[in-house]
C-alpha cells in the first residue's frame, strides 16, 4: 500500500518564544532549528522578522540546510496596500524559503480586533498571498480563530479558507488559537473544509489550553489534513501547542499511522527524540518534563510492585512500545509501592549479581520501607541505594570516619555599613590512623561543610578531587508527627557520571552532610577504592 505523506511543521521558535519564560538569545535559536533539521521536520519556522531586532536579524541568511526556513507575520494591515506595508516588507526582505502568514478567520474578531470589515480582511488575505507568491516564496496561510469562526459564521470563515487557496497558499492551516475546540468537532469542521480545499494542502495548528492540541491533530489528519504546525515539548503561548515530540512519537510508532503515512523523520532520528527533547530544556535551562509522553523520564519507569513483577517477565505487560525506540530508557524504580521484584530489577542494573529468592532480596527491601517511611525517597536517589545495599552486603570498607563537624553562618554589618553574610565549617575526620582537620569558607553552611569534607581525605583525596556538585534541593517531608528535612544532591565527576544521593533528618545540615557522605563514598566504592 502506498503511503501519503505528512508534513511537519515546527513553530517553537515563533509561537514557542511566546511561552511564559520562555527568551530565546540568537545562539539558542540557531541550536533548536539545527537539531530541528537533524530530526527531519519539513518547515522550522524562524520567528517573526520585523516584530523585534534579533527575529530580523535571524532571518539575514538561512541557518538550516534541509528543511524549509519560514519566516512569520500577519497579512497587511487595513487601509494600506501589501506594497506599501512595511510588515510585509520585512517578510519579503527575509532570508526565507516560505511565509507564513496569520490571517483572521473569524467575523467576530475581524469587527473586534482589527475594526475592519470582513472584505477588507478577505482583501487583505488575498494581495499578502499574492505579494508573496510573486516574490517566489512558497505561501502558508495560518487562518486564526479558525475553529471558533467556523461556528460563529460558517461561511465567513470558510470564505477566508477559499480566498487563501484560490490565492495561492500551498497550505491553509486551520488554527485552534484559543484551544477550547474538541476532537470531534476537529474532525467534522476538517471534513468539511476538505470539500472547499483539499486535505493535501490543509494544515492543522492546535493549543492546547483544553490538554487537546495531540489529539485535536491527530483527528485533523484523520480528517484529511495532511500539515501539522506544533512545537518541541509542546512550547507556545499559554498552555502551549501540539507537542511535536509526542506527535512523532505516535505518527512513527502507531501502525494505524505508520503504515498509511510517511514523514521525513527517519527511525534513526526517532532514536535521537528522547535526546532532542531534552537538549531544548537544556537550552532554555528548563527543568524536562519527567512524565512527558515518549520522552519523559517516568515515560517508562515502573514504580508499583505489581507491575514491576510483570515487567521483569516481559516489559510488553506495562509498555506500549519499546523506550529504545525513541532512545529513552526503562526504569524500574524502588521505593515503598515496590516489591522484591522492583528490588531485584535495580540491583541488576546497579551490577549486584543477586538472583531471585535470595533472602537478602527481601530485607534490602524491608530496609528500603523503613528508611521511607523516615522520609527518605530511594527511586530518585539510586547512589544512596546502591551504597545502603553495598553496607547491607558488608562491602563499604571504612574508608573514613567524621569524628566532628561544626558550621557557622554568620550575617551582620561591618564598619562601613555593609550586609555581610559568611560561612564557615570545620571538620575532622579519621582515615586510617590519621586524624585530618580542615576548615573551609563557602557561600553558604552546606557548600562550606562541602568544601570542608572533602578538602583532606588523606591517601583518597586524589580519588575525589574531581568531584562537582551540580545540583541540591530541598524539601520538607511530613512523615508520622514529625516534619523532616529531605535533601537531594546531585555529583558528576569527570568522567561525566554523575549520580544522586539523599539525606533525611530534622536538620538541614546533617541532611545535607549524609547526603555529601554517601556521595563520597559511592564514589569511592566506584573508583574500586581500598582500605
Ligand atoms: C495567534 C498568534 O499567536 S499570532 C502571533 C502573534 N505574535 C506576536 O504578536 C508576536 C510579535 N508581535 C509583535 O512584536 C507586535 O505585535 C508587532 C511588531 C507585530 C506589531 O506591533 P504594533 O504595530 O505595535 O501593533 P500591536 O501589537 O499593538 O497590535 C497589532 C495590530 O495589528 C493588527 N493585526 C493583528 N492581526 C492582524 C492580521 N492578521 N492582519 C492584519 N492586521 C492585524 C491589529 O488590529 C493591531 O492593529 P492596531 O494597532 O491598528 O490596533
Ligand atoms: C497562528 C497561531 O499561532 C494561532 O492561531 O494560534
Amino acid at each position: 500500500m502506498s503511503r501519503e505523506r505528512l508534513y511537519l511543521y515546527d513553530t517553537t521558535l515563533r509561537d514557542g518564544a511566546q511561552t511564559t519564560g520562555v527568551d530565546f538569545s540568537l545562539e539558542d535559536k540557531r541550536t533548536i532549528a539545527n537539531l530541528l533539521d537533524k530530526v527531519g521536520v519539513d518547515y522550522v519556522e524562524g520567528g517573526y522578522p520585523g516584530a523585534n531586532p534579533l527575529d530580523t536579524k535571524f532571518f539575514a541568511e538561512k541557518p538550516i540546510a534541509n528543511a524549509k526556513f519560514a519566516a512569520f507575520g500577519m497579512t497587511k494591515r487595513a487601509g494600506r496596500s501589501a506594497s506599501n506595508d512595511p510588515g510585509i516588507a520585512a517578510l519579503l526582505d527575509a532570508k526565507a524559503d516560505a511565509i507564513c502568514f496569520v490571517a483572521k478567520a473569524s467575523e467576530y474578531h475581524v469587527h473586534v480586533a482589527l475594526e475592519t470589515t470582513t472584505e477588507e480582511n478577505l482583501a487583505g488575505i488575498r494581495e499578502s498571498v499574492e505579494a508573496a507568491r510573486e516574490r517566489g516564496r512558497e505561501v502558508l496561510l495560518d487562518c486564526e480563530h479558525f475553529f471558533d469562526g467556523y461556528k460563529a459564521n460558517r461561511d465567513y470563515a470558510l470564505a477566508c479558507v477559499k480566498t487563501a487557496y484560490e490565492s495561492g497558499a500551498r497550505w491553509v492551516v486551520l488554527c485552534d488559537t484559543n484551544g477550547g475546540t474538541m476532537p470531534h468537532e476537529v474532525a467534522a469542521i476538517v471534513t468539511d473544509v476538505g470539500k472547499i480545499v483539499p486535505g493535501s494542502h490543509l494544515g492543522i495548528h492546535a493549543h492546547d489550553d483544553c490538554g487537546c492540541a495531540v489529539a485535536n491533530s491527530l483527528a485533523a489528519i484523520e480528517a484529511g489534513a495532511r500539515h501539522i504546525q506544533g512545537t518541541l515539548n509542546g512550547l507556545g503561548e499559554r498552555c502551549g501547542n501540539a507537542n511535536l515530540v509526542t506527535l512523532i512519537g505516535a505518527l512513527k510508532l502507531k501502525d494505524q499511522y505508520s503504515e498509511r503515512f510517511d514523514l521525513g523523520v527517519s527511525d534513526e532520528a526517532l532514536s535521537q527524540l528522547t535526546h532532542m527533547s531534552r537538549q531544548v530544556d537544556e537550552v532554555l535551562n528548563r527543568q524536562p518534563n519527567r512524565h512527558a509522553p515518549f520522552v519523559g523520564a517516568s515515560a517508562f519507569a515502573t514504580k508499583a510492585g505489581i507491575h514491576a513483577s510483570a515487567v521483569l517477565k516481559d516489559p510488553r505487560t506495562y509498555e506500549h512500545v519499546e523506550p529504545e525506540a525513541v532512545g529513552n530508557v526503562r526504569k524500574v524504580l524502588v521505593s515503598d509501592q515496590g516489591g522484591q521484584s522492583n528490588v531485584l530489577f535495580e540491583l541488576k542494573r546497579l551490577g549486584f549479581a543477586l538472583e531471585k529468592g535470595d533472602a537478602r532480596i527481601s530485607r534490602v527491601l524491608e530496609e528500603v520501607k523503613r528508611k521511607e517511611a523516615e522520609g527518605f525517597a530511594f527511586e530518585g536517589a539510586d547512589a544512596s541505594f546502591y551504597v545502603l545495599v553495598k553496607r547491607m552486603l558488608g562491602e563499604v570498607p571504612a574508608f573514613f570516619q567524621v569524628e566532628r563537624f561544626s558550621v557557622n553562618v554568620e550575617r551582620r554589618y561591618n564598619a562601613i555599613g555593609e550586609l555581610v553574610m559568611a560561612s564557615e565549617a570545620i571538620v575532622k575526620v579519621r582515615v586510617g590512623d590519621e586524624v585530618l582537620i580542615s576548615a573551609a569558607e563557602g557561600n553558604g553552611p552546606v557548600n562550606a561543610l562541602d568544601v570542608a569534607l572533602r578538602k583532606d581525605l588523606g591517601k583518597y583525596q586524589d580519588l575525589i578531587q574531581d568531584l562537582e556538585l551540580t545540583d541540591y534541593k530541598v524539601r520538607i517531608y511530613q512523615g508520622g508527627s514529625d516534619a523532616v528535612t529531605r535533601v537531594l544532591i546531585e555529583f558528576t565527576d569527570g568522567d561525566g557520571e554523575s549520580w544522586t544521593t539523599i539525606g533525611v533528618s530534622p536538620n538541614i545540615i546533617d541532611a545535607s552532610f549524609q547526603a555529601l557522605t554517601d556521595s563520597i563514598v559511592y564514589k569511592l566504592l566506584r573508583s574500586g577504592a581500598e582500605l
